[in-house]
């Protein structure tokens, strides 16, 4: 099944440049919306609670910051890059109130609507502008003047142009000059969650702390483990995000490849990919959701004990120091924020 992509051309800027946009939230992806919709020309305002330590971010880069109820009210389109978990209360109490028929309500993942957790009214457009990257290298892209691509969809379209809203949305954080791919809140939902529990985040990172366990506790040094499990998994990406797979398998020694050939489906195997059969399924079902909004309803406790957990595995340690001596490794992604 092919999917439709829209470039800078396919977009009016226009469409967002003559209304009020609210960037509820100014963290990873929030500043840097924020930051880029102004650079394109759109007015555009900050919610964040009074308390917000956010607050002083958004000042210092000259932007107008107010209440959500109050940025909410003032707007026509409003964005809402809180955390998921916080949308649901936070739309109670500050958006649906300040909600007309007419305007657009925006989201950078799907999670609150495809679990029904937030439900707009129907005369309200409903929209989702979802850069496929980090918000710090959202920003980053725009300002060299690249862009990260972009999932954009439709839930609700009561004016009929919440397509176009969006699309020129996208173009004004620079998402359609790298392309901007129709999808559907589930789609966006169930893929993005899927991919960062099982092979982007939590199978990544189970992958490197297992193979730096296996290697260490054969009483090799830290530090060469270290550098084989975790250090070198980037340059090996790299050369799979610029050509696949096949790239990377091109450009490593034979006898990694026949190693990799041989022995990756035996890591990966067929209970691994059961497992993420299961994962899917929690998804889909709705499992996964319900599961982590009781865990944060309850104070997360055991996010805060399987954080902790990972902050303590002997891996961040042996970084920690290796990565003092690597002058290159010194320019963290996050300093744009
Ligand atoms: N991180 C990413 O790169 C990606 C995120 N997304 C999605 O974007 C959305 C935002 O995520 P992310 O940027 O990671 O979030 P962050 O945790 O980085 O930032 C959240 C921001 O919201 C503020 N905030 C917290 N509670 C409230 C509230 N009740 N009302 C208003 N503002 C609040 C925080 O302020 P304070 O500083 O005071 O805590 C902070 O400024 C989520 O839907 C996420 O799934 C999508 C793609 C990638
Ligand atoms: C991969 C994690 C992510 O889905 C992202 C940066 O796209 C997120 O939710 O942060
Ligand atoms: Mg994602
Ligand atoms: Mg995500």
């Amino acid at each position: 099944m092919s999917v439709e992509v829209f470039y800078d051309d396919d977009a009016d800027l226009g469409l967002i440049q003559g209304r009020k946009v609210a960037v509820i939230g100014y963290g990873s992806q929030g500043h840097a919306h924020a930051l880029s919709l102004r650079d394109s020309g759109v007015d555009v305002v900050i919610g964040l609670p009074a308390g917000s330590k956010s607050r002083p971010k958004a000042e210092e880069q000259g932007l107008r910051v107010l209440t959500p109820a109050e940025a909410a009210a003032e707007a026509d389109v409003i964005m809402i890059l809180a955390p998921d978990t916080a949308q649901r209360g936070l739309y109670a109490e500050a958006i649906a109130p300040n909600l007309a028929a007419g305007k657009a309500l925006f989201f950078g993942h799907g999670f609150n609507i495809r679990y029904g957790l937030i439900k707009p009214p129907a005369d309200v457009d409903v929209a989702m502008v979802a850069p496929k990257g980090p918000g710090h290298l959202v920003r980053r892209q725009y300002v060299d003047g690249k862009g990260v691509p972009c999932l954009v969809a439709v839930e609700q379209d009561p004016s009929g142009n919440a397509f176009g809203l969006a699309l020129a949305y996208a173009k004004a954080i620079g998402g359609t000059r790298a392309g901007a791919i129709r999808t559907t809140f589930t789609e966006e939902t169930e893929t993005d969650l899927f991919g960062e529990q099982a092979v982007l985040c939590g199978g990544a990172a189970a992958l490197v702390q297992t193979g730096f366990e296996v290697l260490t506790e054969a009483g090799y040094a830290p530090e060469v483990a270290y550098f084989e499990c975790l250090h070198e998994l980037k340059l090996i990406v790299d050369l799979m995000y610029e050509g696949g797979i096949a790239r990377m398998r091109y450009s490593i020694s034979d006898t990694a490849e026949y190693g990799d050939l041989s022995r990756g489906p035996r890591v990966i195997d067929s209970r691994v990919k059961d497992e993420m059969r299961k994962i899917l399924g929690e998804i889909q079902s709705g499992e996964f959701a319900r599961e982590w909004v009781a865990e944060d309803e309850a104070g997360r406790p055991n996010f805060a004990k399987w954080r902790a957990e990972g902050a303590a595995h002997p891996i961040e340690e042996t970084g920690q120091k290796l990565r003092a001596m690597m002058s290159w490794v010194d320019r963290p992604i996050t300093e744009t924020a």
